[in-house]
């Protein structure tokens, strides 16, 4: 990674570090609470506690001028203000795929640093990317130049992958949602890449993408009938993974246009979300004209 920003190194640290402790602190908060995130969803125990935890340790960094999480309302002001140019508001998704927490399967950390006030743009985007807990903790960085992907423990961080790049052949996929709740121009691209890939599904957007980065191939979250605005969330969902695929020489988009180029209205703001290959989005894209 050649993140030369301070602020931003000082970010991905503090989530490197943090990440290993909400690990360990998943267990005994497998439960859910009463509340409900802005999105409507029945919150874990975790997911606040997550939230706090990278909330108080985010917005205590020199620079970070906001800092907002899918599980609270509004974003929080931390002084600094992101349109200076040594700045910024970090957007996270404390847990993503908490609802594996039950079933104990994969889940992760998103986290986006933009180089503007929030609701933004992803091209406003400087660095984004995910912790994964599974088997091992990795964590993958993306930032203007490369991808990296790291092991995470203890606190440290060690390199595996200096240049995390999408393989040329696409091997398998994922699609969210069920398939009568598909639109028919999705239904009849799906019955495609079906017929080409492999699909593997895990419920959580991180472990998903992950192996579509790993072997190649697609995963979507496509506009529903009953959701045309898609179920994942812009700022802290679309916007970090399509930032970390397209770094990693993929394409993005939310079936018309790169995810990054996509005007956000509001902070918890949803949208369909497709990563992959180039040519199966290119495709997609067609498929929904
Ligand atoms: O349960 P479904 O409909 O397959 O949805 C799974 C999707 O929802 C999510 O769990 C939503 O993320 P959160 O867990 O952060 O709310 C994604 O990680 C995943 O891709
Ligand atoms: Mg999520
Ligand atoms: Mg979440």
């Amino acid at each position: 990674m050649t993140v030369s920003d301070p602020v931003v190194e000082d970010v991905v640290a503090t989530i490197g570090r943090s990440a290993t402790e909400i690990r360990q602190g998943l267990i005994g908060r497998r439960g859910t609470v009463d509340g409900e995130n802005p999105s409507g969803e029945t919150q874990a125990e975790a997911d606040v506690w997550a939230d706090e935890l990278l909330g108080d340790r985010l917005a205590g960094i020199d620079g970070v001028g906001q800092y907002a999480s899918e599980e609270r309302a509004d974003v929080v002001d931390c002084g600094a203000d992101p349109a200076d140019s040594d700045a910024y508001a970090v957007a996270v998704d404390p847990l993503d795929g908490s609802s594996n927490l039950k079933s104990n399967n994969t889940m992760g950390t998103i986290f986006g640093v933009y180089d503007a006030a929030l609701p933004a743009r992803g091209e406003t985007l400087v660095a984004a990317g995910f912790v994964l807990y599974g088997p091992i903790t990795t964590m993958l960085i993306a930032t203007e130049e490369t991808v990296t992907e790291y092991e995470l423990s203890g606190g440290e961080r060690t390199i595996v992958d200096r240049d995390v790049t999408l393989p040329d052949e696409p091997v398998v996929y994922g699609f969210g949602g069920r398939v009568p709740d598909w639109p028919a121009d999705f239904r009849e691209y799906a019955r495609e890449i079906e017929d080409e890939l492999k699909l593997r599904y895990g419920g959580a957007l991180i472990g998903d993408v992950n192996q579509v980065l790993t072997y190649g191939g697609t995963f979507g979250y496509p506009a529903l009938e009953s959701r045309p605005e898609g179920k994942l969330r812009l700022q802290f969902e679309g916007n970090p993974i399509g930032y970390v695929v397209e770094r990693a020489g993929g394409r993005s988009s939310n079936g018309d246009r790169s995810l990054l180029a996509v005007e956000p209205d509001a902070l918890h703001d949803r949208t369909p979300v497709h990563v992959g290959n180039d040519e199966l989005i290119e495709r997609l894209e067609a498929t929904l004209e």
